[in-house]
């Protein structure tokens, strides 16, 4: 006997989004924030999620203004370049990821610092008035708050700043939300991720779901 099961993709979407309205607690966060919150926990299937979200006052609008201006997305792994939907941007922009260009290896030994970290490096021409999203590593985010505590570092419009895990992702992404360098949103704790990441970054894009 042939499984039956929804298969309008359309249909699903709506039904998850129905499904997250209603389960989870989104009463703290504003319009803006409820649409890119919605998103993020539909991405990891885990309601409960918005009471880790942090977002700072008027990140959504900064970063979606920043895309409209035709802001560069800079993103600290391929799994989140790959992610962004591309027709969703604004002004068809750029989604820059530096972690595999044959240079980073050898920048990292000679840092002695991850890949992931070594790679931001070569965001500094793309950086002034950009769209950050870190989803996986800690080492990025805390390499990134290293380079804008020079004044003379380009300053990105927003930081979307999850990156998960067991080793400095707390870490990272506590650092984050004390120091705000610029308007940012991040998911306390362990969790996090390059899906979660991707699915701020495509809410923000799109207006209204
Ligand atoms: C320590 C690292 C962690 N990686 C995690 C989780 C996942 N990483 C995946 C993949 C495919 C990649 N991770 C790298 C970024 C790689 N991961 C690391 C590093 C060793 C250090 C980063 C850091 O600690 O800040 C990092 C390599 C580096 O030198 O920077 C990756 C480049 C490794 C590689 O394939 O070469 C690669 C990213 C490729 C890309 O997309 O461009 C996973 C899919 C795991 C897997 O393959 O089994 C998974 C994805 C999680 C996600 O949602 O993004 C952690 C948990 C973040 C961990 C850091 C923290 C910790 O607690 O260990």
């Amino acid at each position: 006997m042939p499984h039956s099961y929804e298969t309008d993709g359309a249909a699903i979407y709506r039904q998850s989004f129905a499904t997250i309205r209603s389960e989870a607690d989104l009463d703290r966060f504003d319009a803006d924030e409820e649409q890119v919150a919605v998103r993020m926990i539909h991405a990891a299937g885990m309601v409960g999620l918005e009471r880790h979200i942090r977002f700072s006052p008027g990140m959504v609008a900064a970063a979606r203004r920043a895309l409209e201006d035709g802001a560069p997305i800079l993103c600290d792994a391929r799994m989140v370049s790959e992610g962004i939907t591309r027709f969703r941007l604004p002004a068809e922009n750029e989604v820059i990821c530096t972690l595999h260009d044959p240079s980073v290896p050898e920048r990292a030994r000679e840092m002695g610092n991850t890949r992931s970290a070594a790679a931001l490096e070569l965001w500094r021409p793309h950086l002034a008035g950009s769209v950050v999203a870190i989803g996986n590593a800690p080492t990025a985010l805390f390499h990134l708050l290293n380079m804008l505590e020079d004044p003379e570092c380009p300053r990105p419009a927003a930081i979307i700043g999850c990156p998960v895990g067991f080793v400095g992702a707390v870490e990272s992404k506590d650092a984050l939300w004390q120091v705000q360098p610029v308007p940012c949103v991040i998911v306390e704790g362990r969790l996090g991720g390059s899906a979660i990441t991707v699915a701020a970054v495509n809410a923000i894009a799109s207006r209204a779901e």
